[in-house]
């Protein structure tokens, strides 16, 4: 068939499926706002079936795969979409949902005439595949068709010309969905099943952040019947980036997943009785001035973090379940007694599994229970006497131990176990600031740790927890998460090369998957990235290179663009200038969306705002509380554009003076933000993470 004849086809069927989407938004009629409940609930269903036809209706589908099962006598073309459309009458698949287990074929296929297999919910099918192409369509109109593979007519690997189409576009102040181009290490991930911790190591931009998004929508699709997006959890570094990636989920039909810091949420399972420091901006101390790696890598944050502080924790929390069981005997009055046997005989048949304040609370019951049963059969009734015995009874029940979480940390903090770990002086420090109900973000994980294991979880358990930015957690902070769960059930991604936050994070995997039993895990790794060009990508994996042994280079897909470009000056007034000119440069060739100027601190962010204040050009500066990110001209500390990325970046002071040796993931993260294209200025000497030969 010519290339001609099928564009004209499927510009037809394109025509005739949009038909059916609009005739079937039509027949959903009006909206049901009465009070019957089963009316309500049809409703809810028509409204979700309407949202995903108006998805359907913007873009029906982007790919079409012929597969041919053994024993049947024909390919059959299936057209694959963000989500699936039957036939009004017929009931025929017309688009079949990106989730659905015949579309990994779409994805997973690489060329060839080998037969190929995917798992269907009646065990696995085996079939070849005849074509694969690609479908563009813009406001429901066919733009392109691009077949990457026909049997029998090419037989060579499928080249992805569509992605490359896909990656040269510019981008707005969103994060968006990347059902169309998929690439096979990442649908592997997406696709993993539900009860599985998956870790993903991956490059700068190899797609994590994206890849978790889109696994959350497949896992809601997949277990249908099992899971709720409301019990859901994304964690991702601050409010800024929660921003960024807003649009990606709505746009996969998924909604109501619950989105926060780990602060914030922290905070509200302590039911805010305990509010963070806000004198003490950890990010400004650890970004602002230079720090050694000895000051990161022995800091408080990574001590109380740690399995050793957790175990110190765990060792105290045991201590207290055996002073559940008083040692006295209860005598309310003389002559009748409940002896400590009988109190340990109730607390064998409990459930031990139970928080403990939660026992404490059943055990005082039963105590209370055990009184009215004695009056009873001795047929008590003297008032006097019973006031007197319910004195006892309080004291009594005073005796056995009850603490709020911030209560047994302060006064674990005072221990000995605590004391081998963490400085006096830390621990003071801590133990007087909680005194007035504040707390450090360090405290959190112990905190929330105590006050799930005294008093269980607050709310349903989680379905799902994605963790993003992983390598900034503790592994106390995951022992907390899992308490949150039944199984556990995480996506947990980041990158090690990315960790400038060593004074609290990890710095290998194994500090957080040895949180896991080894066979709930998989662990997988990025290599390739897709955000940059080769040149930006190379240039970034010669920083990291700059560090030293051990550090993985990104592999960049074939889009090539203009070389990095490095401008010195003597004058600070000349690089200030400089960077003036550059991005009015950048703008008047109306060719990037998102441009940003990067600098090493905020104080260095805050001179260029006002630089570009001065000279009349409009430009928002991103502070560390920032809530949202509105695209265009941005302004902002390389330390907070972790996550974010821009189609222009001009790095303002890849000096010596601002990037120390210890800086290269810093500068690495830094030059990583840069779709298309990236510049870099000093006033004086290079930073010397930018070696000689990048200068050629
Ligand atoms: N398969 C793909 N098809 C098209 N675009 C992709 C694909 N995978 C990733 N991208 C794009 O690459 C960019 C980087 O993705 P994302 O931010 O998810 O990467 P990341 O690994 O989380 O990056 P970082 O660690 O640097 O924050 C995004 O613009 C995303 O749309």
């Amino acid at each position: 068939m010519s290339v001609q004849s099928a564009f004209q086809d499927e510009a037809a069927r394109i025509e005739d499926v949009l038909g059916q989407i609009r005739r079937q938004l039509l027949a959903i009629g009006p909206r049901y706002t009465g009070d019957d409940f089963t009316e309500q609930m049809l409703q809810l269903q028509r409204e979700q079936r309407q949202q995903r036809l108006e998805v359907a209706e913007r873009e029906p589908y982007f790919g079409r795969i012929d597969f041919q099962e053994l024993a049947t006598p024909q390919p059959k073309p299936l057209y694959i979409g963000k989500a699936g459309v039957a036939h009004e009458s017929s009931k025929e698949l017309l688009v079949v949902d990106w989730r659905a287990p015949v579309a990994s074929l779409f994805y997973a296929f690489s060329g060839g005439e080998a037969p190929i297999t995917y798992e269907s919910p009646e065990g696995e099918i085996e079939g070849t595949i005849h074509l694969k192409r690609n479908l563009m369509v813009r406001g429901g109109v066919l733009e392109r068709v691009v077949d990457s593979y026909i049997r029998g007519e090419k037989d060579e690997s499928v080249t992805d010309e569509f992605l490359l189409y896909r990656l040269g576009e510019n981008k707005d102040n969103r994060l968006r969905d990347i059902v169309s181009t998929i690439q096979q290490e990442q649908d592997r991930i997406i696709r993993t099943e539900k009860n599985k911790t998956v870790f993903i190591q991956g490059v700068a931009g190899s797609g994590k952040t994206t890849v978790a998004l889109h696994r959350l929508a497949y896992l809601l699709y997949r277990y249908a019947d099992r899971i709720r997006a409301e019990r859901m959890v994304i964690f991702a570094p601050n409010r800024m980036f929660l921003d960024y990636i807003s649009g990606v989920l709505p746009e996969l039909g998924v909604g109501d997943i619950l989105q926060t810091t780990y602060n914030e949420w922290a905070i509200e399972r302590l039911q805010r009785s305990v509010r963070l420091d806000d004198s003490s901006d950890s990010m400004a101390y650890w970004f602002e001035q230079p720090r050694t790696r000895e000051e990161m890598e022995q800091a408080s944050g990574r001590i109380k973090g740690s399995t050793a502080f957790k175990e110190a924790v765990d060792r105290r929390l045991q201590e207290l379940e055996s002073t559940l069981l008083p040692e006295q005997p209860f005598e309310p009055i003389p002559g009748m007694t409940l002896q400590p046997s009988a109190i340990q005989d109730w607390l064998l048949i409990e459930d031990s599994y139970e928080p403990f304040m939660k026992r404490r609370e059943r055990l005082v019951n039963r105590i209370k229970r055990w009184l009215e049963s004695e009056w009873k059969a001795r047929r008590i009734n003297d008032r006097p006497l019973k006031s007197k015995a319910n004195a006892r009874l309080n004291a009594y029940c005073k005796k056995i131990p009850s603490f709020t979480a911030s209560q047994l940390y302060s006064e674990m903090l005072s221990g000995a176990d605590a004391a081998e770990l963490i400085p006096a002086k830390s621990r003071a420090a801590t133990v007087k600031a909680l005194k007035k109900n504040l707390a450090e973000p360090e405290d959190l994980a112990p905190l929330v740790y105590i006050q799930l294991r005294l008093y269980g979880l607050d709310q349903p358990v989680y379905d799902h927890v994605v963790i993003d930015e992983a390598q900034d957690y503790s592994p106390f902070q995951l022992e907390g998460l899992r308490l949150c769960q039944l199984h556990s059930s995480m996506t947990i991604l980041g990158d090690l090369q990315q960790g400038i936050h060593r004074y609290a994070g990890i710095v290998n995997w194994t500090e957080l998957t040895e949180v896991f039993d080894a066979q709930e895990q998989d662990y997988y790794e990025l290599d390739r990235s897709y955000r940059s060009t080769m040149e930006i990508i190379e240039f970034a994996n010669r920083v990291l290179g700059s560090m030293g042994d051990g550090v993985k280079p990104a592999v960049p897909v074939f889009r090539s663009g203009e070389e990095v470009e490095i401008s010195v000056f003597d004058q600070e007034e000349e690089r200030l200038a400089e960077a003036v000119r550059t991005v009015l440069d950048w703008q008047s060739q109306g060719s990037y969306r998102t441009i940003a100027v990067l600098a090493r601190t905020a104080i260095a962010c805050s001179v260029l705002a006002a630089r570009f204040a001065e000279e009349g050009v409009e430009a928002s500066l991103i502070q560390s509380k920032q809530e949202a990110y509105g695209g265009g001209l941005t302004i902002v500390p390389a330390y907070l554009a972790k996550g974010l990325e821009f189609d222009a970046v001009l790095i303002a002071d890849a000096d010596a003076a601002s990037f120390g040796d210890n800086d290269g993931k810093l500068l690495y993260v830094a030059c990583t933000r840069a779709l298309h294209k990236l510049k870099l200025l000093s006033c004086g000497p290079l930073t010397n993470l930018l070696n000689a030969e990048l200068c050629n």
